[in-house]
């Protein structure tokens, strides 16, 4: 892991300030800060991310409001290809929600989210309606939640090769990659087990391999360790790390466990809705 480095105290935040040419951006921790923002595109014009190929996700003026609370106020972000990122904060202070709103999970009130970055055409999530956020969610992006979510009553493999097929993949294929996948998380041998008779960390690896499966460009994970013990919680944040960024796609986990945050590059802390602190 690289050294961390907080632009909180010149009272500025690096997601305050996203730059112009993300390919551009200097890793070392000497960096200067980053130029000024690069505009996105008007309503209405073409959707292709001017900040160049590296950019992942690229989110500007996120706001989510629900009744009183501002969940989301303004939340300007650059996520990179490959970056894997860690989002922590006080409960309550709207990780799930930015996480759900970069994903296309919820529509924001104002601001836009454009994914880029893969073997696929840039897109704004946030012009796309529900039925097409869905489409894009299963094709495009990959998560992991606190309990895996598996189907109790489909095996190991089953699970895994099930988004492929509902992508198209006739299922020997599918089961095909989906034993793969488990053999490269450490499960060849646990393809025929139901989620009943596997454990909770093999669960969650299960989980990982039903994520990647599909070559997402991101992958989303909320609490992905939340339910293990701390060695577990560490196997399971290797493998997905592995799984992810050593494949050149960009992870973003929601955490309340600082050991889990200090596997990711890169850390955001929210606060009220708002990015208080970016860190690399
Ligand atoms: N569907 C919803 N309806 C009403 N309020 C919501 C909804 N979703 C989130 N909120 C509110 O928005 C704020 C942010 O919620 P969010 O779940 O994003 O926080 P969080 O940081 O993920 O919290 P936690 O760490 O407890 O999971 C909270 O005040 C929450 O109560």
């Amino acid at each position: 892991m690289t050294q961390r480095r907080s632009d909180s105290s010149s009272g500025q935040t690096r997601a305050d300030v996203p730059p112009t040419k993300l390919e551009d951006m200097d890793h070392s921790p000497a960096s200067p800060p980053d130029p000024a923002p690069a505009p996105l595109a008007p309503a209405g014009a073409p959707t292709a991310l001017a900040s160049g190929p590296r950019v992942a996700l690229a989110a500007r003026g996120l706001t989510k409001v629900y009744g009183p609370v501002r969940a989301l106020d303004g939340v300007n972000l650059d996520l990179r290809t490959g970056e894997s990122v860690a989002i922590m904060g006080p409960s309550g202070s709207g990780k799930t929600t930015l996480l759900h709103t970069l994903s296309g999970i919820t529509a924001p009130d104002s601001g836009t989210v454009l994914l880029g970055g893969g073997r696929h055409p840039d897109v704004e999530v946030t012009g796309l309606d529900e039925e097409r956020r869905a489409a894009l969610r299963r094709e495009r992006l990959g998560f992991v939640f606190q309990e895996g979510l598996l189907l109790p009553e489909l095996t190991a493999v089953e699970n895994v090769a099930m988004p492929l097929m509902l992508n198209g993949v006739p299922r020997p294929e599918a089961e095909r990659r989906g034993a793969g996948w488990l053999a490269s998380l450490g499960l060849a041998g646990m393809e025929a087990r139901r989620p009943g008779e596997l454990s909770g960390g093999q669960r969650q690896r299960v989980a990982i391999a039903r994520a990647q499966a599909g070559e997402p460009d991101v992958v989303f994970a909320d609490e992905p360790t939340g339910a293990l013990d701390s060695d577990t919680s560490a196997t399971v944040m290797d493998a997905l790390i592995d799984s992810t960024v050593s494949r050149g796609r960009t992870l973003v986990v929601v955490t309340h466990d600082d050991a889990v945050a200090a596997r990711c590059a890169r850390l955001i802390r929210v606060r009220d809705g708002r990015i208080e602190e970016d860190a690399r």
